[in-house]
């Protein structure tokens, strides 16, 4: 059986002595992709910073394809998000001052690799930007820039891709676009890790992780968004196995 992409283990956060996470322990299975969802504040993206290697936790054990974070350094962080991890940011944390395309290239530029511009301009068209590549990342709409930061993580071939609230700023329209297109990536075995307050969007994943102040009150398998509605009350369902 493969291993999963992820384990967590006991995971605690506290924020000077806010406790944020307070014992998670979940497993995120490899080449599927999995929906964290909970009320604003419960500590989503906290979570998924810790799972990312991007927050360090206060307690507990978190491994990422088989590496135990707390014993990597930073240098072999960075490593894995050159190699194998994407990120796309709430924040989109392009480089303002590049244009779409350029923002796009970036990690393969960093990384010394070969830097094809042609498939940088092949996925923003097919983000929608088909017209915006050699604009200025300033001048582009959050919508833009959220889809500007997708096509970067996309062009990297990352195998493992967090994304935070991949969908916030999109009319309808965009968000299923780029919906299906991290569907399509966990279709081709790749493991997709998003945080987000769309239940609809949460039901195109295979596993849900509900969160709740902190804690993981219900883990789903395929759920339909009124499945995960239900686990989101206090007191839902502690535990759905759905059909995926
Ligand atoms: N760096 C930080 N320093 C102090 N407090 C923080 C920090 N990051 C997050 N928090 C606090 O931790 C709590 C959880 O925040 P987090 O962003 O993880 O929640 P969330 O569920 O993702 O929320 P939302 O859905 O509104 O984005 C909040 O009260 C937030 O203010």
């Amino acid at each position: 059986m493969t291993p999963p992409a992820i384990e967590v283990e006991a995971l605690a956060k506290t924020f000077g002595n806010i406790p944020v996470l307070r014992g998670i322990t979940a497993a995120i299975p490899a080449g599927a992709m999995t929906a964290i969802v909970g009320p604003s504040g419960c500590g989503k993206s906290t979570m998924l910073f810790c799972l990312a290697g991007l927050e360090r936790p206060t307690d507990g054990r978190v491994t990422v394809l088989g590496h135990d974070l707390s014993r990597l350094s930073a240098r072999a962080v960075a490593r894995l998000y050159r190699d194998r991890i994407g990120f796309v940011f709430q924040t989109y944390n392009l480089i303002p001052s590049l244009s779409a395309r350029e923002n796009v290239v970036l990690p393969r530029r960093l990384a010394g690799g070969r830097v094809d511009l042609a498939a940088a301009d092949a996925l923003l068209a097919e983000m929608g930007l088909g017209d915006r590549q050699r604009v200025g990342a300033a001048l582009l709409s959050s919508g833009e820039q959220q889809r500007v930061a997708l096509a970067r993580v996309l062009a990297t071939d990352a195998g493992l891709v967090f994304a935070d609230e991949p969908t916030g700023a999109l009319d309808t329209h965009t968000a299923a676009v780029v919906l299906g297109r991290l569907r399509t990536l966990a279709d081709g075995s790749k493991t997709v890790v998003m945080v987000t307050h769309d239940l609809d969007a949460a039901s195109l994943a295979d596993h849900v992780l509900v969160m709740r102040d902190g804690r993981l009150p219900a883990t789903l398998s395929g759920p339909s968004a009124d499945e995960i509605r239900r686990a989101m009350v206090p007191g839902g369902a502690p535990l759905v196995r759905g059909s995926r």
